[in-house]
């Protein structure tokens, strides 16, 4: 188990650059092993997703290189294998190995993924898509199998509801399948656009990603001609522009996308911060008077549900009562109870949280429960008179590009150890 140790107080400033982004990465890993040549990803984040899901390809013999950002992976000696269940149970995206699997060899073994405990998380519309386009779904204790024994045909998916996680895997399943697949009620998130865009440059054929209706017409092969650049992770910017908001004296923020960032930017601007926003990067200045805000998350482009929690330490400077709803996860409220043992004043009934002002944070012994918890313990234990430490911090690196470097470059006083207390960076 990995501690995060925080000496709060310190004001911030300098510059920080945004990472790609994590829910793209565990997306597009998955989705190389379609391909029959090597790829390569640029910017990709330095976060324990990517090192568990490099495990994941090395069990299937698919070579992975990791240094500096950029990731070589080569899936071209690919064999079917057991998947390692630690690894998969490590992270929620490793089921996006049942639609890749499925595309390269009709069929997939896999344990039940992980990945952050905010309240059930139900896989029954990836079902769905993968039973349309052919498949059998057999489940056994905490085991899938999936099988098309006559190959994957392309079909009409309605999702019930919209799911980033089931229309992703239905892309994944339905790009190299036989003929046309039209999913209905897509997620439109912008790491769906990437994902896709790094499919058709190597020849796949979707097109309507970032509108509610997908069309795929399957292609018999997937062949890279160059490296794909990850979009910008827009969680981890909108963790910095809260945390730089709250006890900046001044940051700038780089390689952010802002138009997928305007649910959250006009938040904070509603909030009184006066963010001066280019094309890719936004500056934070420096702010003292807060108002309070509603918030209320919903699928994309509508505020999302991972940046409710990091916006709550923000919300505790205001003057007055802020309320969030999260639509998406009613009981995402692991950070309620860690910020309350910091003296905040926040509570949660009934899938509704409120922050009222809260005079002073301080330092104290918590636990971040999954990784936006764990944000906002983060940013709290920043601003907060004392020393801050966070156990389960594993859930921070989880996905959080080079965190403790990134704060402590802005001024913050931030360290990591893990069980035999020794130091790591
Ligand atoms: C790796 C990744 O990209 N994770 C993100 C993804 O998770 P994930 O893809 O798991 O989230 P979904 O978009 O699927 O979930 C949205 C809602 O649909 C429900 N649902 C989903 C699938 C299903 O088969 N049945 C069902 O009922 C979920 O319980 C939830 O209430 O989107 C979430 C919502 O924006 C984010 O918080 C996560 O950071
Ligand atoms: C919920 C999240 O991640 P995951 O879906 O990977 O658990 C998140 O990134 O906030």
């Amino acid at each position: 188990m990995k501690r995060m140790i925080i000496q709060g107080g310190n004001r911030l400033s300098g510059e920080v650059t945004i990472g790609g982004a994590k829910n793209s990465t565990v997306a597009l890993i998955p989705a190389a092993i379609l391909a029959d040549t090597p790829v390569q990803f640029d910017t990709v984040p330095d976060i324990l997703d990517v090192h568990n899901l490099m495990i994941i390809l090395k069990s299937m013999n698919v070579k992975s290189e990791f240094s500096h950002g950029v990731l070589d992976i080569d899936p071209t000696q690919i064999i079917e294998a057991e998947l390692p269940s630690k690894a998969i149970k490590s992270l929620r995206a490793s089921y996006y190995f049942m639609g890749s699997l499925l595309g390269r060899f009709h069929r997939a073994t896999l344990t039940f993924p992980g990945g952050d405990n905010i309240g059930p998380r139900p896989i029954d519309q990836h079902l769905k898509a993968f039973k349309a386009l052919g498949a059998t779904v057999s489940e056994n204790g905490g085991t899938v199998h999936l099988e098309a024994q006559n190959g994957l045909h392309g079909a009409r998916i309605f999702m019930d509801m919209v799911s980033v996680g089931a229309t992703i895997n239905a892309i994944l399943a339905a790009v190299r399948a036989e003929g046309t697949t039209v999913i209905e009620n897509a997620a439109r998130e912008p790491e769906i656009i990437d994902l896709a865009t790094f499919l058709n440059n190597m020849g796949a054929k979707i097109r309507g990603v970032g509108t509610d209706t997908i069309r795929i017409t399957g292609v018999n092969t997937l062949q890279s001609m160059n490296t794909h650049t990850i979009i910008a992770d827009r969680i981890e910017s909108g963790t910095y522009l809260s945390l730089a908001a709250a006890l900046g004296d001044g940051v700038m923020i780089h390689n952010v996308i802002p138009e997928h960032l305007e649910s959250f930017t006009s938040k904070m601007i509603e909030m009184g911060v006066d963010l001066q926003i280019d094309s890719d990067r936004i500056y934070v200045p420096k702010t003292t008077k807060f108002k309070p805000i509603h918030v209320k998350t919903m699928p994309y482009p509508g505020f999302a549900t991972d940046l409710q929690q990091p916006l709550t330490p923000l919300m505790s400077l205001a003057e007055g009562d802020s309320v969030i709803v999260d639509t998406i996860y009613p009981k995402r409220v692991k950070h309620v109870p860690e910020l309350q043992k910091m003296g905040m004043q926040i509570e949660a009934h009934d899938g509704t949280i409120v922050v009222k002002h809260t005079a002073a944070l301080h330092g104290a012994n918590v636990s971040a429960g999954e990784i936006r918890a764990g944000a906002a313990l983060t940013i709290a234990g920043l601003m907060a008179d004392g020393t801050t430490v966070i156990n389960n911090a594993g859930n921070i690196l989880r996905g959080y590009d080079r965190i403790v470097w990134k704060l402590n470059r802005l001024h913050a006083n931030v360290s990591i150890e893990d069980d035999t207390s020794v130091k790591i960076s």
